[in-house]
């Protein structure tokens, strides 16, 4: 009996599955989620005391690793002021002038609270921009849990078996059209299907949520060409791939420049903190420049604003993607390496800070069907036994990875030696 185990039990009284976010539930790996009080650069603490290396990173922000201390102290300054005005202040201004300096697609830029109002306000200015009122995403993507994007989504929604979530109203669903990710001829189809319907083609460039996938060279290429010739915008979600694979996000990394984009995680550092920005001609069209309205009461909030800043400049620092891809590249190279040498069939990736591993024959998984048919019970297997290891990797098949610039090379090598010894067993078993 464990201190995790009786707050799981409380919490399951009084909160729905016990959790605040499914993804937390261990649902797909079974077992009892893992309760945690404190965390400190690549390592998490759990409320029974045990150390755990860290590779969820609170699904992505933490890419300084946990309470670190530059932006611990600004937190603390920020608090000290106050914690929310509801007015203009200092620090959203900074923010949005940052934000639109290291990203060459921005002209504006609109702070939310979370990924989901960042995907769910950027389409409704596609919308309103074209007139149009369909749009097409791609199946295992998750853009958050706007209804409109609760459509064949990935992430949680994949791992409970609910990707077209019930409560999403019929005739909102049917607008949402699903192509899949890394077939062009896909997206094509749709377009030829409805030439004039498509408001814009929302992206996670790196497809992190079912999974990690990153895009086959021409797909990007092929999107921004489609919606150019279809007069449809093209909408990157970048909550995840933000600040985390290239200073510029997927866009830099690729060189592609789309119309809306979305982020969250790293700019927030932690704190509840998403962004929607683009191009003029979409940015001026949101209230109250504009007409498309979009509000809310704690966006920008000053202690989110410092937290984020204070990410941002850490992140500006020399060399910082080149030792975080390095180490990145370290950790999944190693896992193939372990794997191959236990005999466990295993598909590796790593792009900057992000990386994913796949239980399957083949050498890369290239879109959602195939990381559906790849082996869950392996993973099931391979996460139970790495946890009780102590090292806490995402209870999905359909999560990626996160590496902070706190993981150090003994973390990797700890993390190596424990995949080792499981994969030992489940080559055995
Ligand atoms: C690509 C992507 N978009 C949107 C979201 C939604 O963000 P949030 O959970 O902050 O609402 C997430 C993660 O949850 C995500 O990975
Ligand atoms: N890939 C999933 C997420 O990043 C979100 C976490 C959550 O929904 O709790």
């Amino acid at each position: 009996m464990t201190l995790s185990h009786d707050l799981f039990a409380r919490a399951r009284v009084r909160m729905p599955g016990g959790v605040n976010s499914p993804v937390r539930a261990f649902a797909a790996v079974g077992g009892e989620p893992v309760f945690f009080e404190r965390a400190e650069g690549a390592h998490m603490f759990d409320v029974d005391g045990k150390r755990y290396i860290d590779y969820i990173g609170s699904w992505g922000p933490m890419i300084c690793g946990h309470s670190h201390p530059k932006i611990i102290e600004a937190v603390q300054a920020a608090v000290a002021k106050g914690l929310s005005f509801g007015t203009p202040s200092p620090g959203e201004v900074t923010m949005a002038e940052k934000i639109c300096e290291l990203i060459p697609s921005l002209d504006q830029v609109r702070m939310v609270n979370s990924g989901t109002e960042a995907a769910m306000s950027a389409l409704r200015v596609a919308r309103a921009a074209t007139g149009r009122e369909r749009f097409i995403k791609f199946e295992g993507c998750y853009h958050g849990h706007a209804d409109s994007f609760l459509v064949k989504a990935g992430s949680g929604a994949q791992t409970l078996g609910v990707p077209t979530s019930p409560g999403v109203p019929k005739g909102l669903a049917e607008l949402t059209l699903n192509a899949k990710f890394n077939d062009l001829d896909s997206v094509e189809a749709l377009f030829k299907q409805y030439p004039d319907e498509i408001a814009c083609v929302a992206v996670e460039p790196i497809a992190g949520n079912m999974n990690c996938i990153p895009p086959e060279p021409g797909f990007l290429e092929g999107l921004r060409e489609l919606c150019d010739r279809y007069g449809a915008a093209l909408l990157f979600d970048e909550v995840m791939t933000g600040f985390r694979v290239h200073p510029q996000g997927a866009q830099g990394l690729y060189g592609i420049t789309p119309d809306l984009t979305c982020f969250g995680k790293v700019i927030g550092a932690g704190m509840p903190v998403g962004a929607f920005g683009g191009k003029m001609e979409y940015m001026k069209l949101v209230a109250p420049s504009g007409p498309v309205y979009q509000a809310g009461t704690l966006s920008g909030n000053p202690v989110a604003m410092a937290a984020g800043l204070a990410n941002l400049e850490l992140i500006g620092e020399p060399g910082f993607y080149d030792r975080l891809g390095e180490t990145t590249r370290q950790l999944a190279e190693g896992l193939q390496r372990v794997a191959d040498e236990a005999g466990i069939p295993m598909a590796t990736v790593a792009v900057g800070g992000m990386f994913g591993f796949f239980f399957t024959e083949q050498n890369r998984v290239v879109n959602f069907d195939q990381a559906a048919a790849c082996d869950l019970e392996r993973f099931k297997a391979f996460f139970t036994g790495m946890l009780a290891e102590g090292i806490y990797l995402a209870p999905s098949a359909f999560e990626a990875g996160f590496v902070s610039s706190a993981h150090s090379q003994s973390d990797v090598d700890e993390t190596l030696a424990a995949a080792e010894r499981v994969l030992g067993q489940i080559s055995k078993a």
